[in-house]
């Protein structure tokens, strides 16, 4: 494993000799990605990457450890964070290698035999947590598949309130717990592969002094979401645009924090999202992260696998320590075309941990919070607060305090509409007015074409600037669909708690409504009858108004998200390669 506080290590699954277009060896990894010209003759174009360790389809899971993860034990038993990531689309590995089976147990198991034996030796115990993280809520799964929440502390420490925590003894006894946890993480599911793929798994242990609540360190296994869920969903049904935009999300907004931490830069975007905010203590002080991404060797996976590996090389590159991926000049022309590889960066800086009143309230904590705000508003019934709409705009469900500082010209420049449909041009339009900088930029710090998010047809050379300006066009429709995405599901959270809200007041209005006709029949006037009944359901019109307002706003939002995404489905060329229909 390299020395460096980041080990990026990339693991090739067996497939049949015939179909293996990898080869793996160590530190490199060299895909030959079959194509076809436009004479329609064949040719292989070769993409050779670099990594800290590359394992074989040999090499088991115990060396995967040995040469990966053992000096995570390390950080572990010395007041430190460790953790550990598997990335790769569905099928290629990951739960292998973190779970693995009886026979060839996985990296969970490996680890917690060497915690155990170093625990006996120095009377210490282990705690252990499973939760999953689905979209942008927290399960845990070790109690039922119990909602979690997360609350931001004093000390804006984001901490998972109700996340049970076991102590466990033996590997047995860790296993025996994560199988019932796994059976949550399936239930209720028509595919638990199809499932688990679209949430993050989080196995964390925790090493105590025995007796003591005082944690010494923490290692935090990730199981993460099958990359490929976070592409190209957009001619799929909603729930699975969703999923997807939120996957996306989580894998750019991890990319980001291990890049900046590992660059030692000031501030690390751990508010990207619900994943990297959550891990935020495992990535501070004394840390150290391994992260595994496994590729699937075959043609067919060609595609996933080169974005598997993209993705995984500019962690390596920006990571500090690392060095630059060696691209063969064939490759080096796509990597031209997608805007080249940045600069290797072989200095490993100190990170400075940022101080506590510098790190924000994150704006999903809102979300989780929600549900309480509207239980302790002592009745009152309050509208969602909305940004108030650009004319003619269709309102965002945004919120939080901090407004966008002053823009700078070229942040002005993403603001201009680069679509040509008018009809999409005017939602892009209003949308655009309420996107915060990050998200102008795609939320990859502006620098990735080889993200999921900007994963656009490669423009055919010496197409020119038409061709160039289709690629913005596409990439400024991703970016304000990615937004209307969070906005809908921060608004579908909001309107749900504001429903029950509702109905309780209801039921309790419902209840006055009867006593006034008691009262009525027995003691009270028409005009005492009248004044009751008519303030209550003026109350009950009111508020049902605002659930109006608010429903109308989010099926605008739906329309929006709708019609971006039906724009950015696929459609085959003639010819046979892709196109998009948004220009
Ligand atoms: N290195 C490997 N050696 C042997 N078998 C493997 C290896 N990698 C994966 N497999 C097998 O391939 C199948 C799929 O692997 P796995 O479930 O780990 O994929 P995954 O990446 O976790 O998928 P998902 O994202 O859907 O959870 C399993 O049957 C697994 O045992």
């Amino acid at each position: 494993m390299s020395s460096s506080r980041i080990c990026v290590a990339v693991r090739k699954r067996p497939c049949d000799a015939d179909k293996d277009i990898v080869t793996a060896q160590s530190p490199q990894c060299i895909v030959n990605e079959p194509k076809v010209k436009y004479d329609l003759t064949p040719y292989t174009e070769r993409h050779n990457f670099v990594f800290d360790e590359v394992l074989d389809e040999k090499v088991g899971n115990r060396e995967v450890y040995n040469r990966c993860c053992r000096p995570l034990i390390d950080t572990l038993f010395s007041n430190g964070n460790a953790t550990c990531f598997a990335y790769g689309q569905t099928g290629s590995g990951k739960t292998h290698t973190m779970l693995g089976h009886d026979a060839e147990p996985g990296l969970y198991a490996c680890a917690a035999k060497d915690i155990f034996t170093r625990c006996k030796a120095q009377n210490q115990e282990v705690f252990a947590s499973f939760y999953e993280i689905y979209g942008r809520k927290m399960f845990d799964l070790l109690n039922e598949r119990a909602k979690l929440v997360a609350r931001e502390d004093a000390d804006k420490v984001i901490n998972i309130c109700g996340l049970s925590e076991h102590a466990v003894a033996s590997v047995d006894e860790l296993f025996n717990i994560i199988n019932k946890g796994s059976a949550y993480r399936a239930a209720g599911m028509t595919s638990a592969n199809a499932e688990s793929s679209r949430s993050h798994a989080v196995l964390q242990m925790e090493v105590h002094e025995k007796g003591s609540s005082k944690t010494i360190g923490r290692i935090s296994f990730i199981d993460l979401a099958g990359n490929e869920r976070g592409a190209d969903t957009f001619d799929c049904d909603r729930k699975t645009r969703m999923e997807g935009a939120e996957i996306n999300k989580s894998l750019l907004a991890l990319k980001e924090c291990i890049r900046a931490l590992g660059v030692g830069k000031a501030h690390v975007p751990f508010r990207g999202s619900v994943l990297t905010e959550v891990l935020r203590d495992s990535f501070l002080g004394n840390s150290r992260t391994t992260m595994i991404a496994t590729i699937s060797p075959t043609s067919a996976h060609c595609e996933n696998t080169l974005n598997t590996l993209r993705y995984t090389q500019r962690v390596k590159d920006l990571s500090g320590g690392g060095q630059a991926a060696q691209v063969d000049p064939s490759a080096a022309r796509v990597a031209a075309a997608k805007g080249g590889n940045a600069a290797p960066n072989n200095k490993k800086a100190q990170r400075p941990t940022p101080e506590p009143s510098a790190l924000k309230r994150p704006e999903w904590m809102d979300d989780f919070n929600n549900e309480d705000n509207a239980n302790n508003n002592n009745g009152e019934f309050a509208q969602i607060k909305l940004p108030p709409p650009p004319p003619g705009a269709v309102p965002s469900a945004r919120r939080g305090d901090a407004g966008p500082s002053a823009p700078t010209k070229a942040q002005r420049n993403k603001r201009e509409v680069a679509v040509k449909d008018p009809k999409i041009a005017t939602i892009v339009q209003n949308h655009l007015k309420e996107m915060e900088v990050d998200e102008l930029e795609g939320g990859s710090g502006g620098d990735d074409d080889d993200d999921n998010s900007a994963n656009v047809t490669p423009t055919p050379a010496g197409a020119g600037v038409a061709a160039a300006l289709q690629r913005q066009e596409v990439k400024q429709v991703r970016a304000v669909h990615a937004h209307v995405v969070r906005a809908i599901s921060r608004a579908e959270e909001d309107i749900m708690a504001m429903h029950r809200r509702h109905i309780d007041v209801k039921m309790s209005g419902i209840k006055e409504e009867i006593k006034a006709i008691q009262a009525l029949e027995d003691q009270d006037t028409v005009d005492e009858y009248v004044s009751k009944v008519a303030g209550l359901l003026t109350k009950q019109r009111r508020e049902i108004d605002v659930i109006l307002d608010n429903l109308n706003k989010l099926q605008s939002m739906l329309r929006d998200e709708e019609e971006l995404s039906r724009t950015l489905t696929p459609v085959v060329k003639a010819g046979g390669g892709k196109r998009r229909s948004v220009v």
